[in-house]
């Protein structure tokens, strides 16, 4: 048992066994759901039920992190304990020239594959790569309807053929075995030995479609310029393992450079919303740099940057300024603190080389857009030629258009690509997803205690709208499991040092039901979630697609993801009933045609202010606030008594207080 509960955290060592008996290929979608369909024909709606795998090896009741139902995917198996930071020992860091010697003597004479083969391959794993150079200036308003109507069978054929002209197939060999990326991309021994060490034995799609484009920028490609480097947006389902696909190529080409100590310090950049997400990248980058003698790190509010460019020209921070100096080779960070510092010290952060966005849909949307953006030019301005790539799992077209106008100012003008895997904008079909109307507040109470007793499968994720509101659920639900310590609550109001201890907590399986908002929404990978709950509804697609992608992480089976909604909710609901129609199916055909349209406006409502009714409320308002949406089982009488028993409790202790400092004034001769 103890094993089952280590497997939650991201990496586990469990007892060794041959390699190949622990760990086999992760269920990649394109396993689970049919292949690309051809271009031009309609993508069809899945119709594939959730494979919720039997638990056969364990009863339901106690198979909590669903073992039986994944054994197979036993990725995490070789990893390491997520506390255990894995200590890097940058004295067995190798020459990139042996590397490649390497490279070329597993390398044997094997023929390209043909257009055929690789249309083939790209579409068995849905990969679609599209070329969005030109989309940059703003669309051509479309020319106002002729007269004489052609048949509309030839004007969509012509139209259907424009389009095609426009925007070519592109074929990119996908990379189909991690050994290419040494034989064909002359990945350093060392990173690729590391690749193997995580378990990992096929690339993900994700991996196969964007590691080929960034491992080799100046790639040949049909209707690419030749010699223009390649900038990628990538649009791939959550868990699907898009931090591998940018971290190895960044490693890759910060190896390849030659530095001596003098000039070491930051060349690349990873830019991502949270902190919970930048700790996360600089653990999952150090266990893949791990001997290379590549460092990275972790900005912190308070520290000054340097990159190699600014050591090698002999800057030095302000010698008056205590802040400690960060001279690792990668830097990853939230825009803000990072804007902060470059604008304290814009001379120490010269000549990046590479760019990476995570979740570059929220980190372009208007809360962090300024910060983003701002670190963006910044390091651009000092640096013409910076590489920059966007990774999500939702992009949208207002940000792709941004990202887009972005990339082309880069000196020499990118070639860009937008890769998509599998169907953009959809949550992954392995998931068992349900709408569960409960009509009220506290029939979301109801709904929430009848899962704990009934069908409780920690570990869960329970997501609110806001801080307030994951409080008081915490505070409510605190004491319904039997074992207490096993309910927290993480939000942004907590201290970091709390913040990083439920989340160890919760890696390690210490805590089966974590409560929170959408901090924990993006990126955040928790091996074994088995069900995330929705208890209020998301305040977008996207962000619905995003929580519950915490589940069903790397082609695990099993998990399930439940929204409740009420009455003040059904004018938001269409769009995620959709979105679960298209990934799984079975929502009731009655229930998508009777709810009602989200107009533009309430959309971009929603998304900046949540659902009115749970808005943040301030404490003076708290008595005024609709009784209905207060999450507590507590009667008005019961809430009176204890307010007035609080009072009371607090005029004593400002007598007492007022007593003494009038005891104290007396004392020291005071007049009065
Ligand atoms: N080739 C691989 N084979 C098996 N597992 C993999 C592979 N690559 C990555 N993983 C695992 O997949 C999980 C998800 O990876 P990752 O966090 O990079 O996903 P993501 O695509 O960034 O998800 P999100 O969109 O939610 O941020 C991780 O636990 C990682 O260890």
């Amino acid at each position: 048992m103890t094993d089952v509960f280590r497997l939650l955290t991201r990496s586990t060592t469990l007892k060794k066994r041959p390699l190949e008996s622990v760990i086999s290929a992760p269920v990649l979608p394109s396993t689970t759901k049919q292949a690309n369909p051809a271009p031009n024909k309609k993508r069809k709606k899945s119709t594939t039920e959730n494979a919720a795998t039997s638990t056969a090896a364990l009863p339901r009741e106690i198979d909590f992190f669903g073992m039986s139902a994944h054994a197979g995917t036993a990725i995490a198996a070789t990893n390491k304990s997520a506390h255990e930071e894995p200590a890097l020992d940058d004295s067995d860091a190798e020459s990139q020239s042996s590397d490649e010697e390497d490279g070329e003597a597993q390398g044997g004479a094997v023929l390209p594959p043909t257009p055929e083969e690789i249309k083939s391959t790209l579409r068995q794993h849905k990969l679609k790569f599209t070329f969005l150079n030109g989309l940059e200036t703003p669309a051509v308003a479309e020319p106002p309807k002729k007269k004489k109507k052609k048949s509309s069978k030839i004007a969509e054929a012509e139209k259907a053929k424009k389009k095609k002209e426009k925007r070519p197939e592109l074929l990119v060999p996908p990379l189909t075995d991690f050994a290419d990326l040494r034989t064909k991309y002359k990945l350093s021994k060392r990173v690729y030995a590391n690749i193997l060490a995580q378990g990992y034995l096929t690339p993900t799609e994700v991996q196969m479609g964007a590691l080929p484009v960034f491992m080799n920028r100046e790639l040949e490609l049909e209707g690419v310029e030749k010699d223009s480097p390649i900038d990628l947006i990538t649009c791939a389902p959550t868990g699907s393992g898009k931090t591998l696909a940018y971290i190895v190529p960044v490693l890759n080409q910060l190896l390849a450079q030659k530095t001596t100590d003098k000039t070491k310090g930051v060349r690349a950049v990873i830019l991502a919303p949270t902190k919970e997400l930048v700790g996360q990248i600089v653990y999952e980058t150090k266990k893949l740099a791990k001997g290379t003698g590549l460092k990275v790190s972790q900005m912190k509010k308070g520290s000054q940057p340097m990159s190699a460019t600014a050591a090698a020209a002999g800057a030095s921070s302000d010698s008056t300024s205590t802040e400690p100096v960060i001279k690792s080779d990668i830097l990853v960070s939230t825009p803000l603190v990072l804007l902060h510092a470059l604008e304290s010290a814009p001379t120490l952060m010269t000549g990046i080389q590479h760019l990476v966005l995570d979740e570059a849909d929220v980190l372009l949307d208007e809360l962090f857009r300024t910060q983003t953006l701002g670190v963006w030019r910044q390091l651009r301005s000092t640096s013409p030629s910076l590489r920059a790539s966007l990774w999500s799992a939702t992009i949208s077209s207002s940000t792709e258009q941004l990202a887009i106008t972005e990339l082309s100012l880069t000196a020499p003008p990118p070639s860009i690509l937008r890769l998509i895997v599998g169907i953009k904008d959809t949550s992954l079909p392995t998931i068992k997803q349900t709408l569960t109307y409960t009509a009220t507040e506290p029939g979301k109470l109801l709904a929430l205690r009848q899962l704990f007793t009934s069908s409780l499968r920690p570990p869960i994720l329970i997501f609110l709208q806001n801080i307030q509101r994951a409080q008081a659920l915490y505070n409510e639900i605190l004491y319904d499991l039997p074992t207490p310590g096993r309910i927290a609550v993480l939000h942004a109001e907590l201290t970091d040092a709390q913040r990083e201890d439920t989340m160890r907590r919760f890696r390690l399986g210490e805590i089966w039901v974590l409560i929170t908002t959408d901090l924990l929404a993006r990126g955040i990978d928790f091996h074994g979630v088995q069900m995330v709950v929705n208890y209020d509804i998301p305040t977008s697609v996207a962000a619905y697609i995003h929580r519950v992608g915490r589940t069903g992480r790397a082609g695990r089976q099993g998990g399930e993801a439940m929204t409740y909604y009420t009455k003040e909710d059904i004018g938001y609901v269409k769009g995620i009933a959709t979105v679960i129609e298209k990934g799984t199916g079975g929502v009731q055909k009655w229930l998508l045609d009777v709810l009602p349209k989200t107009g533009k406006r309430e959309k971009q409502r929603l998304k900046k202010r949540g659902v009115e009714a749970r808005k943040v409320v301030k404490k003076e308002e708290d008595e005024k606030m609709d009784k209905k949406n207060r999450i507590s089982t507590k009667s008005g009488w019961q809430r009176k008594v204890e307010e007035r028993k609080r009072a009371a409790v607090e005029a004593s202790k400002r007598r007492k207080k007022g007593e003494e400092e009038g005891d104290e004034s007396g004392g020291e001769g005071g007049e009065e």
